[in-house]
């Protein structure tokens, strides 16, 4: 049986719900083989980030180098990157190690407003990551943080989604968790052609935290497995549905979402 291999470069969060603890579940649960690079140590629970100690540059570029010459990954995600000196490490190596299936996922702000990329960044991720990336995943903040403009409608998410191709991003998924104002989360998949959209219940929760991470680590192990994007984009979707179903109900603040929760699905030992 061959095992493929998934690989996230992110924010470690001590928590465990979100950044490299909740890539690495995610991997596991879908039956990859999951390597993590820390670029930060975030000190962080469900009610906030108290502390974001970023790595040094040396640690980056050495665990970049330590997977690319000699584990080879199947997909490659990329988080919390925190300042453009990190993003061009990353750029350089995944250009130098030739990582294809790069999910970028473009975190800028934690659910409790906490900064996880230093505003002058944002233009690093603009012209160093966005043309690498075969899927990149932005949250309608991000995504308007990206092309600057106003995201109201579903025509101004579509102007948005083609904005961020015309950046270099093959794939764009946006999600739209954060607009409130019907009783429906609606992400939309634009492939530079065709735009698809997802349509989902919202599920009224506070325990959001860590749903972009997940989501995004998702489609980066269907993706190691060989699954198209548009297949793997829809398991993902199943695999975050499920997880901010089942809530954990962990903390005072923002909780984890449930990795445990597809597999228990489809093994039968949840009822849905
Ligand atoms: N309350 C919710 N009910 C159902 N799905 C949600 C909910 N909140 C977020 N999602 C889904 O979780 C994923 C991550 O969404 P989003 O919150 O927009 O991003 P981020 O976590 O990066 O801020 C998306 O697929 C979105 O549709
Ligand atoms: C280390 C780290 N990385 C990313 C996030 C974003 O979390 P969310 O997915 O809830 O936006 C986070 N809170 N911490």
């Amino acid at each position: 049986m061959t095992i493929y291999k998934a690989f996230t470069i992110a924010g470690s969060d001590s928590g465990g719900g979100a950044g490299i603890q909740a890539d690495l579940k995610t991997f596991q649960e879908l039956g990859v083989y999951g390597m993590s690079a820390i670029t930060a140590i975030t000190a962080q629970n469900t009610l906030g980030v108290q502390g974001v100690f970023p790595t040094s540059t040396e640690a980056i570029a050495m665990q970049l180098d330590s997977i690319g010459s000699d584990l080879a990954p199947d997909a490659v995600k990329t988080g919390m990157l925190f300042s453009e000196e990190i993003i061009r490490i990353v750029a350089d190596k995944v250009r130098r190690y030739n990582w294809r299936n790069l999910v970028i996922d473009p975190v800028m702000v934690a659910k409790g407003g906490s900064p996880l990329l230093q505003q002058e960044a944002v233009q690093s991720v603009i012209t160093h990551l966005l043309p690498l990336a075969l899927v990149s995943t932005p949250n309608l903040p991000e995504a308007e943080i990206l092309t600057r403009m106003s995201i109201r409608t579903l025509s101004d998410r579509e102007e948005a989604a083609k904005i961020i191709v015309q950046m270099g991003s093959q794939y764009v998924v946006m999600k739209g968790g954060h607009d409130t104002s019907t009783d429906q989360v609606v992400d939309l998949l634009y492939d530079g052609e065709n735009y698809i959209y997802m349509e989902n219940i919202r599920i009224e929760t506070r325990h959001t935290h860590g749903t972009g991470c997940t989501y995004s680590a998702a489609i980066t192990a269907e993706l190691a497995k060989g699954k198209n994007v548009l297949e793997a984009v829809q398991i993902a979707k199943a695999f975050i549905q499920s997880s901010i179903e089942d809530q954990l109900g962990m903390g005072s603040g923002h909780g984890p979402t449930n990795h445990f929760a597809y597999q228990r699905r489809q093994r039968g030992e949840i009822r849905v």
